[in-house]
């Protein structure tokens, strides 16, 4: 696990770099898109390389990581149409390049495992983003998910849906309390995972992601067990880490070609 401590433009712009690189080398590769505010800085740097660098996503294909159960086609927090805004409708993706789990199919289960016929179908995912909840969550794995999980239903605690409640207008009772994620399985078969968080809010969800004990208790400590996994933190979020002096020097001390 490598842990880059950096400004939030400068982690946004490395996260921008592994997947230009990627589609650089292989333009038909497979991206994991991740919502919540995290990435959005990455969305916005590929947009711009898109529009005036060329970088082109037209032989790309990506998959979401999750998705609310239940909100309308149109609702503006349906993680589709946020994924559609944030980065499918500003870039030249194909249509039905990019795919998520279906919220309001009337089998989820049978959905569920549709998605990861297609996710394996497409050969895996080459680089995944992600972002971290305060509990230590990704994608929607909540406390307690099975670390083998595969894309299922899981209930919200009401940490997360009291911290999505602001994409809500504030209002805990419009979050959805169940959603469709990729299970931790299925995040750790992508190739290269690249999770982002800033703020301080996410500093104890960090600490126990990169020096904790593996435990369903702190999902995305299961991390741990992948063999290519990026950690971009800003200051905030990197507070609590204990060997933050090493990953500082560690990464000052990488040489250019190495890469993510
Ligand atoms: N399902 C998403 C996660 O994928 C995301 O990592 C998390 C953190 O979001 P943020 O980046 O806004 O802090 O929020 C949601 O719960």
């Amino acid at each position: 696990m490598e842990v880059v401590i950096a400004p939030g433009p400068a982690l946004a712009r490395l996260a921008a770099d592994a997947i230009e690189a990627l589609l650089r080398h292989r333009p038909d590769a497979v991206l994991g898109l991740a919502t919540g505010s995290s990435p959005l800085a990455v969305y916005d740097e590929l947009a711009r390389r898109h529009a005036e660098d060329g970088l082109s996503f037209a032989d790309a294909r990506a998959f979401m990581l999750d998705e609310y159960v239940g909100l309308p086609a149109g609702h503006p927090e349906r993680y589709r149409n946020v994924i559609d805004r944030e980065i499918a409708s500003r870039v030249d993706f194909a249509p039905d390049a990019v795919q998520g789990p279906d919220g309001l199919a009337a089998d989820l289960a049978d959905a569920c495992a549709q998605y990861e016929r297609a996710i394996a179908d497409a050969g895996g995912v080459d680089v995944q983003l992600l972002g971290i909840g305060t509990d230590g969550h990704v994608a929607f794995n909540e406390p307690g998910s099975s670390l083998a999980s595969r894309t299922r239903i899981k209930t919200l605690t009401r940490q997360t849906r009291e911290d999505n409640a602001r994409f809500f207008d504030g209002d805990l009772d419009q979050v959805p309390t169940h959603c469709l994620t990729q299970g931790l399985a299925t995040i750790m078969s992508a190739r290269h995972l690249v999770l982002l968080a800033t703020g301080r809010g996410k500093a104890e969800a960090v600490h126990q992601l990169v020096e904790g004990p593996v435990s369903a208790m702190w999902p995305a400590t299961i991390l741990q067990h992948h063999p290519h996994v990026t950690v971009l933190v800003d200051d905030a979020a990197a507070s609590r880490l204990q060997l933050a002096d090493y990953y500082r020097e560690t990464y000052a001390a990488k040489p250019a070609w190495q890469g993510l």
